[in-house]
């Protein structure tokens, strides 16, 4: 922090000191480049003047010369008056129109030398006037020279001779005070032409030749060519920066330069620059020291609340070192940071109390419990790892899954990863084929949605359910045998649910009604057993579904042959009592009922005799008085005695006796309608049951018809025999009378005939007294 203070101070200072400094120096630059120019304008001014003092001089000689002898004696007379002629040119020279040479100021280097050629010479005659060459290199003396001409003009207006000067370049003083104004010590001045090529340089070597004759380029240079006329920094062809001043020259437009190299001409002002970083630097250490012990004191307070907050921290101190009773900003700050800490300390105490539930629930859920992030890492697991697998779960986190249960299981897994992570729920059981116990898994894969809809990683929960699995199987093996029971039993089993839709059927359906068992779940009943057969069946099934047991017989037929069927509807009755299901057991029973009805015939009949006996006898008896009550008509019960009957069978032997009791019985069937009933009631008693009676006195003939019916000799036994019976009539024309009292009465009746000598017939007609009693002789 300390440091940071200091830094900062430092920086402050060196940015105001680099902005002071920079704005400093540019006025500076401004300065001595403004001072660079107004010199080296003195210096042009002072070529300007001495060019126009050769000029002057020129005109003069030209001036001197006697206009009608001009002859070369006379021309250099004129110049030799001119003493300043030998100071100002290296030679002065007079050539005639043809460029013939006149006469000269010093011996000329040659013999009779000609400026014919030279184009100073020749647009001096052209032109008519005074010129100055463009730096030249002398013929004979091959040194660099600047000539100055002047024409000599006769009264006619023709140029009779031409005055020449010539300047040394590399000699004379031409630029001696041009040379001692140069800026500081390294620098220089120079002089070029429009063209560029150099009049004047330090290095003499270069005159004559074009500036940009080096390689590279002076962008200052450059711009001086081109006709900027003043100061500016540029970088010289060796790279080196300087402050550049142009100016022309009003007698020939030459181009003056001055060059003053950067490090020179802003040495002081670097040096001021050091000085005031040196100086920034120590104000910026001693502002930076005196804020920092400053701050130490104004941040004291902070420091023990920072110190104070580690301790907390780091030893879960007491967070009330936190308050403070200062009445300022600081003692503020420490109020509302042990309120704020307090409240995330009861938050995090919350937060550990919920998560100690949370592990405690986790660690006691029988199932494996994880939280991997979308890396694939365990960032959750629970102690049922170890329980079951074996694996401690606290050394699972933090490493991927392929890293615990290897590169196979992961490949396995990868789909079901995919999908939860891209925010779908997955519940899938699988067996654990990677784990070293072979167990049957319920994996339940829930995505962790973040609010923004991102999914950090998920919740996998897996139950061994190998337990369940195994019931699972061995009840589905369970399940196949009764289905291979039910299938073969000679039994119709249907599952019906409470729509009254078939859910199951057993094959009985394929032998019975030609319907394929696995297309009847779904299809209503009605539909497969037909509209009649479902009416029928429906009163008792709506029973079922109430939770009784029904059963019910109906008839059908299969493959056109008539069957009875028995039907049982048994309720699947749920511990809630509901019966989602009603089991229909459908058995055909016409068999058992074809046998039944035989037995039930048999146990009603005589077996002697054929005729029913005493138990059809009563239930006809009891049906005819009902009759007789409903339909107000009348009847008559007879009831006979075979005469004697112990003395056939005492004399004929027993079976003699049934031959008797077997023709008896078939002549009294024989002469009875068919509405009658004739019953042996047992040994030689029979009965019979004569319906619509429409009159008494027919009893009489009837009772009279049976005894001529027994009359005719019987053969037994290959002998004829005679046999005779005795017969009591009961007529019973409706009332409250019982049955038994009936039967009563014709017994009576019967012993009143027997009474009378047998063979015979008395008759009760109800009245109290025997109406008629016939006795045979
Ligand atoms: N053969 C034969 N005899 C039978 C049968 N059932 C009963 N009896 C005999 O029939 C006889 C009936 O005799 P009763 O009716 O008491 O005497 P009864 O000789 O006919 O004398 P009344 O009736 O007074 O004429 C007895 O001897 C029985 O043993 C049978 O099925 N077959």
């Amino acid at each position: 922090m300390t440091c940071v203070v200091i830094l900062l101070v430092l920086a402050a200072t060196t940015v105001v000191t680099w902005m002071a400094l920079s704005m400093s120096e540019r006025d500076m630059k401004s300065v001595i480049g403004q001072q660079q120019f107004s010199l080296l304008s003195l210096a042009a001014a002072n070529i300007d003047e001495q060019l126009a003092g050769k000029r002057t001089l020129l005109a003069s000689i030209a001036d001197d010369v006697p206009p009608r002898q001009r002859t070369p004696a006379a021309i250099r007379a004129a110049i030799e008056r001119h003493a300043s002629a030998a100071e100002e040119f290296a030679n002065v020279a007079a050539f005639d129109a043809n460029g013939r040479f006149l006469a000269s100021l010093r011996p000329p280097l040659q013999d009779n030398p000609s400026v014919k050629d030279r184009p100073y010479f020749e647009q001096t005659l052209a032109q008519k006037r005074a010129i100055i060459s463009p730096p030249l290199r002398g013929r004979v003396s091959s040194l660099p020279v600047v000539v100055l001409t002047h024409p000599i003009i006769d009264s006619g207006g023709d140029v009779q001779a031409v005055l020449v000067g010539s300047i040394d370049l590399l000699n004379s003083d031409f630029f001696q005070h041009f040379n001692t104004m140069k800026p500081g010590k390294t620098g220089f001045m120079f002089i070029m032409t429009t063209e560029g090529i150099l009049v004047n340089h330090p290095n003499k070597g270069r005159l004559l030749e074009h500036i940009n004759a080096r390689p590279g380029v002076n962008l200052g240079t450059q711009r001086a060519l081109d006709g900027f006329e003043g100061w500016l920094e540029a970088t010289n062809k060796d790279g080196v920066d300087g402050i550049y001043s142009y100016k022309r020259l009003n007698t020939t437009n030459w181009i003056v330069g001055a060059r003053y190299p950067t490090d020179e001409a802003f040495a002081p002002m670097i040096r001021m620059r050091q000085q005031a970083v040196l100086a920034a630097t120590l104000f910026a250490a001693v502002a930076g020291l005196l804020s920092w012990s400053m701050i130490q004191v104004l941040l004291a307070p902070l420091q023990k609340l920072r110190s104070n907050l580690h301790a907390i921290r780091a030893r879960g101190g007491d967070i009330g070192l936190l308050r403070s009773h200062a009445k300022d900003e600081i003692g503020e700050l420490s109020e509302a940071l042990y309120e704020l800490t307090a409240e995330r300390q009861a938050a995090l105490e919350r937060l550990a109390e919920s998560e100690k539930r949370a592990r405690v629930i986790a660690d006691n859920i029988p199932a494996l419990v994880a939280y991997i992030d979308r890396e694939l890492r365990f960032r959750f697991t629970n102690e049922h790892y170890q329980f079951l697998l074996g694996i401690d779960p606290r050394r699972m986190v933090g490493k991927r899954v392929d890293e615990v249960f290897g590169p196979a299981m992961l490949a396995r897994w990868q789909d079901c990863f995919d999908i939860v992570l891209a925010g779908r729920r997955i519940h899938v059981e699988r067996l654990g084929e990677e784990l070293e116990r072979h167990l049957h898994l319920m994996v339940e894969l829930v995505p962790d949605l973040a609010p923004d809809g991102s999914v950090p990683g998920f919740y996998m929960m897996c139950t061994d359910i190998t337990e369940r699995k195994t019931a699972e199987l061995a009840q589905a093996a369970s399940e196949k045998r009764l289905r291979l029971i039910a299938d073969h039993l000679p039994v119709m089993i249907s599952a019906i649910d409470r729509e009254h839709v078939l859910q199951f059927g057993n094959a009985t359906y394929r032998r019975w009604l030609d319907t394929d068992p696995d297309t009847l779940p779904g299809r209503p009943m009605a539909s497969v057993a037909g509209e009649v057969a479902y009416r029928e069946a429906k009163p008792w099934l709506e029973r079922a579904f109430a939770g009784q047991v029904t059963d019910y017989e109906s008839t059908a037929r299969l493959h056109g042959e008539p069957r009875v069927l028995e039907t049982t509807f048994v309720p699947d009755v749920r511990k809630d009592g509901s019966v989602p299901f009603v089991y229909a057991l459908t058995t055909d029973v016409t068999r058992s009922r074809e046998v039944e009805a035989e037995l039930l015939r048999q146990a009603r009949r005589d077996p002697l005799t054929g005729i029913p006996n005493r138990r059809q006898f009563e239930d006809v008896l009891d049906q005819a008085i009902e009759r007789v009550r409903r339909q107000d008509s009348q009847m008559a019960l007879a009831y006979l005695d075979i005469d004697n009957f112990k003395h056939i069978n005492d004399s004929l032997g027993h079976a003699g006796g049934d031959e008797v009791l077997k023709e008896f019985a078939l002549r009294l069937t024989g002469n009875v309608r068919t509405t009658d009933t004739v019953a042996r009631l047992a040994g030689d008693e029979f009965v019979i049951v004569f319906e619509n009676i429409r009159h008494p006195d027919e009893i009489q003939l009837l009772a009279q018809k049976v005894m001529d019916a027994v009359a005719p000799d019987f053969t037994v036994l290959g002998s004829p025999l005679r046999v005779t019976t005795s017969i009591g009539i009961a007529l019973y024309a409706g009332g409250t009378e019982t049955a038994g009292g009936l039967i009563g009465r014709a017994d009576m009746a019967l012993y009143d005939t027997k009474r009378r000598g047998r063979n015979g017939f008395t008759i009760d007609s109800g009245r109290g007294l025997p109406e008629a009693a016939v006795t045979r002789p």
